[in-house]
């Protein structure tokens, strides 16, 4: 069913958001990959075009969408336990700088960030089949994900496609048989800069 686009769809963001200084991760399903691919592609390059520098952008993949909250879960707290490890070697070497006589090797420079993810994008996409599948990943997953920004206060960005036919899902990856259709992972990847940038801003108090 055809929508009026003066009614439905993403308003214009408030300001353009600078994700230059932060670090994102996208996990996305096996499954359905000339879908997932052109959607990964459209995340990324939005992301950039927000400034992030792809060195800073983790992509990682899981075989299903069912798979996605576990991945998004344990890599978020990686990514926190990368940030402690990284501030106790800087302790340290700021102790060997107190040693005039020390020496501390130079930090390479635009090596990827090592810090906590700012946000997180979960890209999958379930396409209905014969049976009640679909349902129950669809429910278990969108729940899952939701626990999950919430418990860790990390943005995670819902990509997952809930479809009925193939031509939904390459609609909404921009890549559809009948009509082009709009890549949804262009929004994500907006989506994932903006809220990465203002939670931090929240994080400081500023509001
Ligand atoms: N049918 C789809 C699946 N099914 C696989 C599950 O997500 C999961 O990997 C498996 O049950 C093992 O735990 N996954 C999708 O992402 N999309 C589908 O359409
Ligand atoms: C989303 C699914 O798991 C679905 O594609 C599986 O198909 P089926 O219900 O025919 O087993």
């Amino acid at each position: 069913m055809a929508h009026d686009p003066t009614v439905k769809g993403l308003g214009a963001p408030p300001e353009k958001f600078d994700g230059s200084g932060l670090r994102f991760l996208i996990v996305h399903a096996r499954w359905n990959e000339s879908v997932i691919t052109p959607l990964v592609k459209g995340a990324v390059e939005t992301m950039e075009k927000y400034g992030a520098k792809r060195e800073n952008i983790v992509v990682e993949s899981v075989p299903g969408s069912y798979e996605l909250p576990v991945a998004c879960s344990r890599m978020i707290a990686a990514s926190q336990i990368q940030a402690s490890a990284n501030a106790t070697d800087l302790m340290g070497a700021s102790s060997l700088l107190a040693d005039p006589s020390a020496t501390t090797s130079p930090t390479t420079a635009n090596a990827p960030l090592k810090g906590p993810f700012a946000a997180v994008i979960a890209i999958g996409v379930l396409i209905k089949g014969s049976t009640q599948h679909f349902e129950y990943i669809s429910d278990a997953v969108t729940h899952g994900l939701m626990k999950i920004q919430l418990e860790t206060g990390v943005p995670v960005i819902y990509g997952v496609l809930n479809c009925n036919t193939d031509e939904q899902a390459l609609q909404r990856a921009g890549v559809g048989r009948e009509t082009k259709g709009h890549n949804h992972g262009e929004d994500w990847g907006a989506a994932a800069v903006e809220l990465g940038v203002k939670t931090q801003r929240w994080a400081k108090g500023s509001i």
